[in-house]
């Protein structure tokens, strides 16, 4: 597919914002803005399917939103959107339609390939149930890595309240073997059922994994690989060659850091059930027809994105730190690395022209109250401006008293401030404020609200990677240590540093048996 999409810095917007930057956002201040605006928070906050944002807490105004709208418009973003909802192949370096909303969707028989996500669906939840009742499996061992571990590793962390009892779910996704080790430690070969993640069965960590545990199992006197294995591919045929017969398929139209929601979704489905996962699905959906529909002015994930381009392009923000004040939520911040540096790190557009202004900037994060009492010191006083992304659930899932109170009034309080500061103070006490964040409110942490906040953070992504004009879907960077690992574990072998560089070399030498 031709790429429509027009280079984001050859546009008048883009003029226009850089004009806005230099002529008062670099002085802009949120204390002033709020004074100034009884409405402030009304105009930059809304609520989306099952998520209200706060961005009113952000270095923008009314102006500058609307410059960003214009931008959105100018580089063909919506026609982007709609390419992709109409299975275009945008992946375009990968020749490859990017359908994972699919996934999620109803029924559709417009749509090819409705058809068999539905069957598979359906046989993948069938077999979650029949996993859940069968009392004799107490283990289920995910291995995976990349989009096919932390997907499912965050879900079913963040769904915790909602798990099915008496079974363990583990996760081993490095190559590290004490990961694999220590969860077969606590194994009984009849009682572990093994799920193999990989999308294209071929990923070194996950393999090397898996045919260990398969030698583990069978070494404890494990008998019928195909009732304790089964596999989550679209490379079926390399999964029966393995030996597993029970297989869930997808599709090459699912990235893996987008494959949440197919059969790489089978622990989440295992832990909480069919009923939950369709409800999981069901909020992710609710949010691709937010995204799909709404004005850009009143649409949550074109907001953020657009955001998201102002802070790095303009302001020059190269980090953007994420803080759910929810324990259930402690890695959500690991799976938007993967969901946003590997789709937006990129610095060549679609067509491999290099960009000349900056793209992905650096997730990081812990759950709050935690990070408070390690790096928000620099996030308060430091010499950077990071924007902050507080998460924040009203209803907790425990009943302890006492505590969530807490907990939502210190996430409340570090928001306002970085925004408040204490400019008087003077010396060590100084805290400059006017430093921005953004406040994302669920009333529930629940399956619908989960896969709600998911997506948004996948269109969200989406938007700004369009605006780049990158494509957002493939991942070339991943590629290259890939290769040199299998030259060097070689070397490591024989001992043969012949043209190597001198520190390769050297480091080589000394990590040798
Ligand atoms: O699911 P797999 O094919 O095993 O891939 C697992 C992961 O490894 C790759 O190197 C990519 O960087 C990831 O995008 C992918 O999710």
């Amino acid at each position: 597919m031709a790429d429509a999409r027009k280079r984001c810095d050859r546009t008048a917007a883009w003029g226009q914002l850089q004009e806005r930057f230099r002529s008062g956002s670099a002085s802009f201040d949120l204390r002033d803005a709020f004074a100034q605006d009884d409405g402030r928070f009304a105009r930059f906050s809304q609520q989306a399917p099952h998520v209200f944002a706060d961005l009113s807490k952000n270095l923008i105004d009314a102006g500058t939103e609307q410059a960003l709208m214009a931008l959105a418009r100018e580089c063909g973003v919506e026609a982007h959107r709609d390419a992709m909802f109409a299975g275009e192949r945008i992946n375009n370096t990968e020749n490859r339609a990017v359908k994972h909303w699919l996934l999620r969707a109803p029924r559709d028989a417009q749509d090819p390939d409705s058809m068999a996500v539905h069957e598979t669906l359906e046989a993948m939840l069938a077999y979650a149930e029949h996993v859940r009742a069968d009392a004799t499996i107490t283990d289920v061992v995910n291995i995976g890595i990349g989009g096919s571990d932390l997907g499912p590793q965050m879900a079913v962390a963040a769904l915790d309240a909602f798990r099915i009892r008496g079974k363990r779910l583990h996760f081993v996704s490095n190559i590290d073997a004490h990961e694999l080790d220590a969860v077969l430690q606590q194994l009984r070969p009849e009682g572990t059922l093994f799920l193999v993640a990989s999308k294209t069965f071929t990923t070194l960590e996950t393999m090397t994994n898996a045919r260990s545990a398969r030698v583990w199992f069978q070494q404890q006197g494990g008998n019928e690989i195909a009732r304790h294995f089964a596999a989550l591919t679209t490379n079926v045929e390399a999964a029966r060659q393995f030996g597993i017969t029970t297989t869930f398929g997808f599709w090459d139209w699912v990235g893996g850091r987008y494959s949440l929601w197919s059969a790489i979704g089978l622990p989440l489905a295992i832990a909480i059930g069919a009923q939950r996962f369709s409800a999981f699905l069901a909020g992710a959906h609710a949010m691709d027809q937010h995204f799909r529909r709404e004005p850009l002015e009143r649409n949550l994930p074109v907001r953020l994105g657009l955001l998201d381009v102002w802070y790095r392009d303009f302001h020059g923000f190269a980090s953007r730190s994420i803080a759910p004040y929810h324990s259930a939520l402690r890695r959500f911040p690991a799976y938007l690395q993967q969901l946003e540096m590997e789709s937006n790190g990129k610095s060549v557009d679609a067509q491999g022209q290099p960009l000349p202004f900056a793209t992905s900037p650096v997730l990081w994060g812990e759950a709050g109250t935690n990070g408070q009492h390690a790096y928000f010191q620099m996030l308060h006083q430091g010499t950077d401006r990071v924007p902050v992304e507080f998460i924040a659930v009203r209803e907790p899932a425990h009943g302890i008293p006492g505590h969530h109170e807490l907990l939502l009034a210190n996430a409340l309080a570090q928001a306002q401030a970085l925004m408040q500061g204490k400019p008087d103070a003077g010396g060590h006490r100084n805290f400059s404020g006017n430093r921005p964040s953004t406040f994302f409110v669920l009333d529930t942490l629940g399956p619908e609200s989960l896969g709600a906040l998911i997506a948004l953070h996948e269109h969200r992504v989406f938007t700004s990677g369009s605006v780049w004009g990158i494509d957002s879907f493939d991942q070339w960077g991943v590629e290259l240590g890939k290769v040199l690992a299998s030259d060097i574990a070689q070397r490591l072998a024989s001992g043969d540093t012949v043209g190597l560089d001198g520190s390769t070399a050297g480091l080589l030498q000394r990590l040798r048996p």
